[in-house]
């Protein structure tokens, strides 16, 4: 699965000319994704907004090998999907892929230490005992290991989510809305594991939200309207991302704003 180098080292994710096209007939065909080409680097924290329907879950599922695109390519640490097998591609996501979604997905009757351990497990590796504990320890949840996620709060919930996230050291950790579920408060600590697993841990990050203020505390926003990347932000405020989602109601209407197009971050 190594494939030749990658051109773009830095990139932990390329996406070149993604198109996701659903619906059969030609008349009943939805452009999701029309053409998003972008590169995220290494040890940053991308948030991914737009409107309902922009395409932020079509593109979370193509960048992170969960849905296939109808054309162009997406390399995921280095390694090209388009080739890929069913097989391949589940093996893959196991090994280099975490994901956080808002309904957290724990396994009920498992314990904090059982969830947190189940993908290295699931991947035949032997969980390190110290390094499990580290994981645990970073989220602050070392007093609830064999509590059964019934037991926690929803904060409590994600950080077990998170800490089995970073327990494989993914090249990517992709999230669905991981807030969306949580108080402000909660919310908000829960980010904070979040920027600092990127801060100190160099892990590579990203986040689809509907939240100002949850894309806030990313490096970059990038901003999808009619499944193309129009705009984006760096390390902006949640005022400044909530005004530009007030005006891409009208970017959505006007088509894509070209001169818009994120330049830095090898965008083309
Ligand atoms: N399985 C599917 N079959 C047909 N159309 C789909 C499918 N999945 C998504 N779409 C369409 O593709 C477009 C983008 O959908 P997507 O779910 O990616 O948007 P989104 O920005 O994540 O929306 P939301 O914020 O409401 O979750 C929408 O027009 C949607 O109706």
């Amino acid at each position: 699965m190594n494939g030749t180098p990658s051109p773009h080292p830095q990139e932990v994710v390329r996406l070149d000319s993604v198109r996701k096209i659903y619906g059969g007939s030609r008349h009943h065909q939805v452009a999701a994704l029309d053409g998003v080409s972008i590169g995220l680097h290494r040890g940053t924290f991308t948030a991914v907004m737009g409107p309902s329907g922009s395409g932020k879950s079509t593109f979370l599922h193509c960048a992170a090998g969960l849905d296939r695109p109808t054309s162009g390519s997406v390399q995921l640490d280095g390694v090209d999907l388009s080739p890929l097998k069913e097989r391949e591609l589940t093996q893959l996501r196991r090994e280099r892929i975490g994901f956080i979604f808002q309904a957290f997905n724990l396994l009920p009757a498992l314990s904090v230490l059982d969830n947190v351990t189940l993908p290295l497990r699931l991947a035949g590796r032997r969980p390190k005992k110290a390094a499990v504990n580290e994981v645990i320890e970073r989220v602050g949840l070392a007093d609830k290991r064999g509590s059964r996620p019934g037991e926690l709060s929803g904060g409590q919930q994600q950080r077990v989510a998170i800490a089995r996230a970073l327990v494989t050291q993914p090249a990517v950790i992709f999230g669905d809305e991981p807030t969306g579920a949580l108080d402000t408060y909660t919310a908000r600590e829960v980010l904070t594991l979040l920027r600092e697993a990127v801060q100190w841990g160099g892990q590579t990050i990203v986040m689809v939200t509907h939240d100002p203020v949850a894309a806030s505390h990313a490096d970059r926003v990038l901003f999808l309207a009619d499944g193309r990347i129009v705009s984006h932000l760096d390390r902006p405020t949640a005022d400044q991302v909530a005004e530009r989602m007030t005006h891409l109601g009208a970017w959505g209407t006007e088509s894509a704003a070209p001169a818009a197009q994120p330049g830095g971050w090898t965008h083309r």
